[in-house]
């Protein structure tokens, strides 16, 4: 249980003149579950675009599943599953079509791919719009979908952002213990996302991204003993730096109201 899955060293990257990340250090292991947290703009998506192979003017290495991505070798994405946090759903397809098409390009058999999209529809009680299309569909309906082809090929390493985007409270639950039996079956989890009570649950490691640097690394009960805070929002708060939300609010609400007396 201990392969390194990913490993990157001293990663940079610059993007329109700025620098977006900032010598990034961090090996992860079989069976983690990594919270990525951090910051708006603070390089999260950057960070998992480069890791894909979608960015690739940056310095320093990437390793996955011990190659190193910029020696040519692709082969690697076929083990990876991927949740964007906005996707483009192809909305003229129905969801049978659309989770074929993606079974497909990673190499599984149609027939294969249909039956295995059709059972995991059933379970997140979608059997009725199987042959429906995706235009017709609810957020949270699109996103379970989404959910269903990351997984289709039965990745080693899932990239989730916000994954539970729109979800309901019942299907939130499915996903989170969903994660956790993955992961305990040796699937590798990088998660991220904003919903701190969240990660603060399923992560067994969190590793917090502000401007572009590895700012914090650890089991939640680490940081909690470093910071001396209760929750992860707390310690998000106190390690960013952040202690004016009251302030903030105060200021928005006034405003709102037309009793700011700000210029
Ligand atoms: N193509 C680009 N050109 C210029 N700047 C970019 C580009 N892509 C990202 N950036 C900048 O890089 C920084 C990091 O962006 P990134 O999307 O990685 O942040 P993030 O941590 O995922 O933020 P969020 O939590 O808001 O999703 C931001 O300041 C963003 O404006």
């Amino acid at each position: 249980m201990t392969e390194k899955v990913l490993s990157l060293n001293n990663l940079a990257i610059n993007l329109g003149g700025k620098r977006v990340l900032n010598g990034i250090n961090l090996d992860v292991y079989q069976g983690e579950i990594i919270g990525y947290i951090g910051p708006n703009g603070a390089g999260k998506s950057t960070t998992v675009k480069i890791m894909l192979g979608l960015l690739e003017d940056y310095q320093g290495t990437v390793e996955i599943f011990g190659g190193d991505i910029a020696a040519g070798d692709h082969t690697y994405k076929r083990r990876i599953g991927y949740v964007p946090e906005n996707a483009k759903i192809y909305d003229n397809l129905t969801a049978s079509e659309y989770l074929t098409f993606i079974g497909e390009l990673y190499g599984l058999d149609k027939e294969v791919v249909e039956t295995k999209a059709r059972q995991l529809m059933h379970e997140f009680e979608l059997d009725h719009v199987f042959n429906t299309r995706l235009s017709s569909f609810s957020k949270g309906m699109r996103q379970k979908v989404l959910i269903i082809s990351s997984l289709l090929h039965d990745p080693d390493l899932l990239f989730l952002d916000e994954p539970l985007n729109g979800l309901d409270a019942n299907s939130v639950m499915i996903i989170k213990e969903m994660l956790t039996q993955l992961a305990a079956q040796g699937k590798t989890i990088f998660y991220s996302s904003h919903i701190m009570d969240v990660v603060e649950k399923i992560s067994n490691r969190i590793v917090l991204l502000i401007d572009g640097a590895v700012a914090a690394d650890g089991s939640f009960t680490e940081l909690k003993e470093q910071s001396k805070e209760g929750s992860l929002e707390q310690i998000f708060n106190q390690l960013t730096g952040f202690d004016e939300h009251h302030d903030v609010a105060k200021n928005f609400v006034s405003i709102v109201s037309g009793e700011s007396h700000h210029e």
